[in-house]
């Protein structure tokens, strides 16, 4: 059975027949010509006969204004710490001194004390936009945009979020509202569990806060970078660095104010102006609307195209008679590459011996490619804004020069109760920021005195109160929201935030979208001017690159270890995408998954779907199968979530049906396959969904499964090398098997994957449009679900979602 379902998954590319020949990294990394033939050649195919055979593919200057008044205190009803007069005088201290005279030149020294006002900055607790607590807790919309946002954590997902008593609006589309920085909260809830590190007794800083008063104007001026120019890699005139890296200005770098050099794959920029950065709110709401978009349709349900299903009783002769060959399958032991790493050993690096001694013992010897990009110049104290493929180790790339930073900021005398945060780690989910706290911890084993706390929701505010004023950090790693939650009701804390001198965003395309902007801007404005921001995405759009000027200093560097017109996603994952009617995917999903899992006891998978409630439906449905199937999304309690995440890094055999919280950063080892069911939100979304797969260099597998109309979504992607593969049949075993299984599928399931599967692509600016087409979609999919009759929405929904008399939905 497994093999036959091979046949029909023929690819149609003719490319792919030249998949045998392994593209070599470097030579990609030299020459412009070579990008080219790495899509020719995409990677070797592990299976290369059959491959062959089967003809199967191988594989402007922001200006932001903080006043500060009275309105800008923050005051919770315990303060976390007591003597903040005295803590910022040291903080102030160690700015003007220590710090700055350890990674900035002379030239930093004069800059800094100009804008030393600059540090003392507040949070600027504007009730109307900040308003503590309250903000954003109604539910009282379901604009597009707030729908968008949502989509992080769950797209239409729950709006579940509200621990401090308010109550939540049962449907998914509800709880939604216009402020986009409400949704971001939610990819906060929707993330995993806490993590909290530094348990070695420190003791906290109490104190009042003081001078808060002091009103001002933060502005983020162009020219008020302190760092020293770099010559190297600023240079005009295209020399070689010392750092090794050529120029090629032809290498497609910038397109406007930046220089590019290159070599070896990596791209280094120094942006030159941002006055030509211009919001353009509107374009950009459009986007990060667009981004929501992803929609699936449905159409055909006929139960008798049955066409298939002959195919595959009459295939068996088609399909490669060892299950080696079959190309959806990856081995147990994926192979690997090590393009990845690069050549240059942790122990040449200038880090401190206890940090290599902690690298060591991590396993880890050969820095990554983009680790050795930004290692160098992060600790010259540069902003890095740095693009590097999914699973490459971006993580301790941005971690380690930051507790060489803090390291050096700690004064002998190091009075930990003192300590303020040196190192703010922003992460668009909790469970990044706990994986990162994690990573983070690896590496501070041979530094007792460097804390790491995470705060990131899914508690009571109260409680990670009390767990920093137990634990004072040095680094911390959060959620925008629950942040921004901390800034405004834990007394100190901003105080705290005023010792900020290294600030990353992890997953920064994301955070810098529309739907994260307003928290991090706020962020932004409540730590100091003077710091070294970094951002690491895999994925840098160039509306990012245009907007980046908001948390990065004029001459920041752009360090792309991908390259300009070299595929963003990793060669040795092989992608292909299925078109076929919404009324099959269930089925061709219980198939895919089955002749997977046939071929590889190891087997390890991620399905995406596109809404919570989606995924609850088909996690439920193929448990129903038999298949051994975990959830996970928003709707979830966070210590499900977190207890299911543990069960399926450590796992084998196991299938993880999820929603958009498992999308970006989330390290799970070994997954062999990744199934997108549905549009991804957008571009960006599939390619980091698809990097849970062939990380660190492994094999890994990706299936978009795309009902008709959603084609339109690859031509997003088709600079990708994905390739089309026909549709496998699927017998009537199996359909019926499916059919059971949904017949058992409890009706409050399903009316919710209805409910949310309309809400989700109502938001799509293409599926959107035309409601009356909606509304049949979404009644393909109720059928698809064996539903005779749609489920009835309540009608305050419809209301909200624009549908009210539209032909085809039933209201109650
Ligand atoms: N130098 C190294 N050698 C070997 N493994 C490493 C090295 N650095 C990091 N890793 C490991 O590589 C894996 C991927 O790292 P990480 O999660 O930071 O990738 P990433 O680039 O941030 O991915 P994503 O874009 O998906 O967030 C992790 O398991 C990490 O521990």
């Amino acid at each position: 059975m497994p093999v036959k379902l091979l046949s029909h998954l023929r690819l149609l590319n003719p490319l792919t027949r030249f998949a045998s020949m392994k593209s070599d990294p470097r030579l990609k990394r030299s020459s412009h010509v070579v990008p080219i033939l790495s899509r020719i050649f995409p990677h070797r195919l592990k299976y290369q006969s059959l491959s062959t055979k089967l003809g199967f593919p191988n594989s402007p200057t922001r200006l932001f204004s903080t006043r500060l008044g009275s309105q800008s205190e923050v005051r919770a009803s315990k303060s976390l710490i007591e003597d903040e007069a005295e803590l910022s005088d040291w903080v102030s201290g160690l700015r003007s001194d220590s710090f700055r005279t350890r990674l900035y030149s002379s030239d930093d020294d004069k800059a800094g004390n100009e804008n030393r006002d600059g540090d003392r900055r507040r949070v600027n607790n504007e009730r109307g936009r900040f308003s503590p607590g309250k903000r954003r807790r109604d539910s009282d919309s379901d604009s597009y945009s707030s729908m968008s946002r949502q989509r992080d954590s769950d797209s239409f997902g729950s709006f579940s979020r509200n621990s401090r008593g308010k109550s939540r609006f049962g449907g998914e589309l509800e709880g939604k509202k216009d402020d986009y920085s409400s949704s971001n909260r939610q990819m906060d809830r929707d993330s995993f569990g806490s993590f909290s590190r530094n348990s070695r007794g420190k003791s906290r800083f109490d104190g009042e806060l003081e001078g808060k008063n002091e009103g001002f104007v933060s502005r983020r001026r162009e020219n008020d970078f302190r760092g020293e120019k770099r010559p190297i890699m600023s240079e005009r005139g295209g020399r070689v660095s010392e750092f090794g890296y050529g120029r090629d200005r032809g290498g497609g770098g910038l397109k406007k104010g930046g220089k590019d050099l290159r070599r070896g794959g990596v791209v280094i920029s120094e942006e030159e102006s941002g006055d030509d950065v211009e919001e353009d709110e509107d374009k950009r709401s459009m986007k990060s609307f667009r981004d929501l978009i992803s929609e699936e349709d449905s159409e055909g349900e006929d139960d008798d195209d049955d066409d298939d299903d002959d195919v595959l009783k009459n295939a068996s002769g088609l399909f490669p008679a060892k299950k080696e060959a079959n190309p959806w399958v990856v081995p147990s032991s994926p192979g690997r590459s090590d393009s990845y790493l690069s050549e240059t050993r942790f122990d040449q690096c200038s880090v401190s011996s206890s940090s290599l001694k902690g690298i060591k013992d991590a396993g880890y010897e050969m820095m990554t490619v983009v680790q050795n990009a930004t290692l160098h110049v992060i600790l010259k104290g540069k902003d890095v804004l740095a693009k590097a493929k999914t699973g490459t180790g971006k993580t301790v790339a941005f971690l380690l020069p930051s507790i060489e930073v803090v390291l050096k900021s700690l004064p002998i005398d190091c009075n930990q109760k003192r300590s303020p945060i040196f190192v703010l780690v922003i992460c668009p989910t909790r469970e990044l920021a706990s994986q990162a706290a994690a990573e983070a911890n690896t590496l501070l084993k041979y530094h007792p005195s460097i804390g790491v706390q995470v705060v990131i929701g899914g508690t009571r505010l109260a409680l990670e109160q009390k767990r920093m004023q137990a634990n004072p950090c040095q680094i911390l790693m959060a959620t925008p929201g629950r942040l921004k939650d901390h800034i405004e009701n834990t007394a100190g804390f901003a105080t705290q935030l005023m010792g900020v001198k290294v600030l990353v965003l992890d997953e920064a395309d994301h955070l810098l979208d529309m739907g994260f902007r307003r928290d991090i801007e706020h962020i932004i404005a409540a730590v100091p001017k003077q710091r070294q921001t970094l951002l690491f995405s895999a994925t840098v759009p160039e509306e990012v690159r245009r907007i980046c000027h908001i948390a990065l200093k004029r001459d920041h560097e752009f360090i792309d270890t991908v390259g300009q017109g070299t595929e963003e996603t990793h060669s040795q994952v092989r992608q292909m995408h299925l078109v076929a009617p919404l009324d099959k995917h269930f089925s061709l999903l219980y198939s895919l998954l089955k002749e997977h899992i046939s071929h590889d006891v190891d087997y390890k998978v991620l399905v995406f779907c596109t809404t919570a409630m989606v995924t609850r439906l088909v996690a439920d449905l193929l448990g129903k199968i038999n298949l051994n199937v975990r959830e996970i999304h928003s709707r979830k309690p966070q210590s499900y979530r977190t207890r299911i995440s543990d069960e399926f890094r450590k796992s084998k055999g196991l299938i993880l049906v999820t929603s958009d919280v498992s999308a970006r950063g989330v390290d799970y080892p070994d997954v062999t396959l990744v199934i997108q069911v549905g549009l991804p939100a957008d571009r960006q979304q599939y390619i980091h969904r698809l990097g849970r797969t062939g990380r660190k260099g492994k094999e890994g597998q990706g299936i978009l499964l795309l009902a008709p109309w959603e084609e339109f979504f690859l031509s997003s992607i088709k600079d990708l090398p994905i390739t089309k593969a026909s549709v496998p049949s699927v017998d009537p075993e199996m359909r019926k098997k499916v059919e059971q299984a949904l017949s058992h599928v409890e009706m409050k399931n399903k009316a919710a994957a209805y409910q949310a599967w309309l809400g989700y692509y109502n938001s799509s600016k293409v599926v959107g449009r035309d409601k009356y087409k909606l509304v049949e979609l979404a009644n393909e999919f109720s059928q698809s679900m064996g539903l005779d009759n749609p489920p009835a929405i309540p009608k305050l929904v419809l209301g909200k979602m624009g549908l009210k008399n539209i032909p085809g939905l039933r209201s109650k």
